[in-house]
Order: C-alpha cells, then sequence, then structure tokens
C-alpha cells in the first residue's frame, strides 16, 4: 500500500459535553424500553479512578454489552425465563418488525431507486464467537455477499483493521472500511476525488487504483502506543486480548471472569488517561478505543455514498445492517437523512435507531439471498 498523505483529523466537537471527559460517555440508547441495563450512567463525580470506573457505566456498559450466545435457556440480561425473553422479543418486532417479513415492503419501497448496501463484519456477517481470530464467516455467507455485490454495490463498514477484514471476507468486489470507518478504499472515480480533500489516490493489493480516505492517519504513532500500553497492562488478566485495529484498538474481555472485569476497566482507564485525544466506546464485550474525531460509521456511509456518486439523490436507497453499538452511528445517519433503512441484527431487544431487525447472521444472509433472488425476478 502505498501511503503518501499527512491528513489532519476533522475534530470531534462535543467533547465537553456535561463537562465529562468524552473517555467517559458512551453509547447512550433512546430509552431502554425492556432492558434497564443499557441506560447507561454519566458519573456525578470524580473523586478517584476507581469511583470513575463505577459510577460512569463502564461496569453496566460491560455487564450488558452482549447478548449470550451459548446459554440459550435464560436471558441473562434480564433473567427471564424463556418464555418472557419471547414475549419480549415478540413485543420488540413490533418496533423494529423483521426484514425478512417486510420484505416486501422494503422492496416496493426501493422499487425505481438503486439500492446501496452497508454490511457490518462481526455479528452480521459472521457469529459471535470467543476468539477474535476466528471469527470466520461461512462459505456459503460470502457467496451470498458475493452474489449480492453483482447486483448493488456493497460496502463493508467494520470496527476491524481494514485488511483483517478483507482476509476473513475476500472478495474484490466490495467496498472496505476498517477501524469504523477510519480508513475507507474505494473505487476511483470523479466524485472520489471531490468526496473529501482527505482522499488520496493509492494502490490496493493487487495493484489496483484506488482512493485511499484515513481521517486519523496522524494518530497512527499514538495508537501503536496505546496498544503497546494496553498489552503490557492486561498481560496478567487471564483470557484479556488487546487487538490492533490499526486506527483503533480492542481490548477484549469475553474470556476474562467477571470478577476481573473491574481490573480490565481499571488498567484500560489507567492507561487512557494519559492519553486525553483519545476515547472508549463499549462494544460487544469490548472496549474499543479510538481517535476522538468526529468521524464514525455514518460518516463513512456518507462518504462512501458520496465516493460512489449515489448521495444527494433520492433515487437511492441505502440499507445499512449491523448488530453493535457503534452501527448506531450510521442507523442514526439513515433515519436523520430520511432515506434509507437500518437493519439492527439482534435475537435479544435493544433500543436502536434502526427502522427493522435481523435475528442473527443466518437471516442476514436469507435478506441478502431474497435482494437477488427480488432483483433477478424483476427484471430490473
Ligand atoms: O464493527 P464490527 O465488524 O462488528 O467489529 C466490532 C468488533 O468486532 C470484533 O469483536 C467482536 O467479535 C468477536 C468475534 O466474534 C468477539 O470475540 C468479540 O467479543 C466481539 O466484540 C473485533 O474483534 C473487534 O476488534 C471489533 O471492534
Amino acid at each position: 500500500m502505498d501511503l503518501k498523505s499527512n491528513h489532519t483529523a476533522p475534530v470531534l466537537t462535543d467533547q465537553s459535553t456535561l463537562g465529562v471527559h468524552n473517555s467517559l460517555l458512551q453509547y447512550s440508547p433512546r430509552g431502554a424500553a425492556f432492558s434497564s441495563n443499557l441506560l447507561l450512567t454519566i458519573p456525578r463525580k470524580k473523586t478517584g479512578v476507581l469511583d470513575d470506573i463505577r459510577s460512569s457505566g463502564w461496569l453496566d456498559a460491560m455487564m450488558s454489552s452482549s447478548p449470550p450466545h451459548k446459554k440459550i435457556n435464560k436471558d441473562i440480561q434480564n433473567e427471564l425465563p424463556l418464555a418472557d425473553a419471547d414475549f419480549a422479543y415478540r413485543s420488540w418486532l413490533l418496533k423494529y418488525p423483521s426484514a425478512l417479513t417486510s420484505f416486501e415492503k422494503i422492496t416496493n419501497f426501493a422499487k425505481g431507486k438503486r439500492i446501496a448496501l452497508f454490511l457490518d463484519y462481526d455479528g452480521t456477517l459472521s457469529p459471535i464467537v470467543d476468539d477474535p481470530d476466528c471469527a470466520f464467516m461461512s462459505n456459503n455467507m460470502r457467496l451470498s455477499v458475493k452474489k449480492v455485490a453483482r447486483y448493488f454495490p456493497t460496502a463493508i463498514i467494520s470496527g476491524r483493521s481494514r485488511d483483517k477484514v478483507y482476509e476473513f471476507v475476500g472478495l474484490t468486489e466490495l467496498y472496505y472500511a476498517g477501524s469504523h470507518g477510519m480508513d475507507i478504499i474505494g473505487p476511483v472515480t470523479k466524485s472520489a476525488c471531490v468526496a473529501h480533500s482527505n482522499s488520496i489516490r493509492s494502490t490496493d493489493k493487487q495493484g489496483k487504483e484506488v482512493t485511499l480516505f484515513q481521517p486519523a492517519s496522524e494518530f497512527l504513532p499514538m495508537i501503536e502506543e496505546v496498544y503497546d500500553s494496553l498489552v503490557e497492562s492486561t498481560k496478567d488478566i487471564e483470557g484479556a486480548k488487546v487487538e490492533n485495529n490499526k486506527f483503533c484498538v480492542s481490548v477484549h474481555y469475553r474470556n476474562v471472569d467477571e470478577k476481573s472485569w473491574m481490573t480490565v476497566a481499571q488498567r484500560v482507564h489507567d492507561v487512557i488517561k494519559e492519553f486525553p485525544r483519545l476515547r472508549l466506546t463499549h462494544g460487544r464485550k469490548v472496549l474499543e478505543v479510538r481517535p476522538m474525531i468526529d468521524w464514525d460509521k455514518g460518516k463513512a456511509v456518507l462518504f462512501v455514498l458520496e465516493s460512489l456518486g449515489l448521495s444527494n439523490s433520492d433515487d437511492v436507497l441505502p440499507i445499512y445492517v449491523g448488530d453493535d453499538r457503534t452501527d448506531e452511528d450510521a442507523f442514526k445517519v439513515l433515519r436523520e437523512r430520511k432515506s434509507g433503512y437500518g437493519i439492527i441484527v439482534s435475537s435479544a431487544p435493544k433500543e436502536s435507531n434502526a427502522y427493522y431487525s435481523l435475528r442473527d447472521p443466518s437471516e442476514v444472509m436469507e435478506f441478502l439471498n431474497s435482494l437477488v433472488m427480488w432483483k433477478k425476478s424483476s427484471g430490473l
């Protein structure tokens, strides 16, 4: 990869919200009707590091950060018996209808429009597994993504490093955005050049000319440093794993005994307090450390649409499918634009900015296959 640019990062402007350091702010749902654990609190007082961690809601967020994927007899988030959990899920479906049962409605709306597809990776195209290095997507899923990309421009928008997610997906016909959209590779088009002054021409692994956009490139040395510090400071916590996602770092605690989650939070807090230009967000059993810039998956979606010449257009229908809190930024952008649909992938009720839902990656695959069938049969 040929990288020459020295970009200036778009600066996050809401750092002083409620006078709280941004690293202590996290995704706050619109109002958790089903799971009160999802209501995250903002620290009222800061008398010490441990107080910060307890009162900031880090632990609450860590507890509620992912539905269980192994235990099937209980909804651990609410400790509801199966029948109640099922009832809660069915009630939730009234607010976020299944994209499969609403398929006709979606395609009716898509008539005469060009669909642009955005897919998150972990938990959307591949099931959540204990070892992040083994989150492989199935061959059937790969085939479905390949087919759908023949008909609709398709981009993967992941928190992973772009190289890693490409390694997992392995399809050259897609656009890729890694590090929560802070590392985007797309086609060389006229609109890509004007899409953002920070875009540069580069070459991909196949030697093809591409447009590269890395709004946080100035943070690379800092991310390397924080990665090394996090590895060092968590090395004695059994099960903790630190992943370098190039422009952000993930600290996984899925395999850490729950009794030590506080220690994980404490160590991460201790490290990032030395880096005031970094912030922390919560994912599924993962703490994500990233640059404090005004860029997220939502901005990445707009960037890709613009690069492809598909923005500002009434005849484009963007669809974004994702399962995590960081995907909410993209759902929100589509909702605010009043064009396009967010589809949340979840087997448990949770508040979202999405319009529709799918239960798990197997339903995502069914949805992608249905899009292909619809397109073929409509002869459009
Ligand atoms: O935006 P995404 O593509 O969804 O990436 C978000 C994070 O995904 C990965 O972690 C998650 O999936 C792992 C594998 O199933 C799982 O072990 C982990 O608990 C999940 O949080 C990835 O490893 C992270 O770096 C991404 O930030």
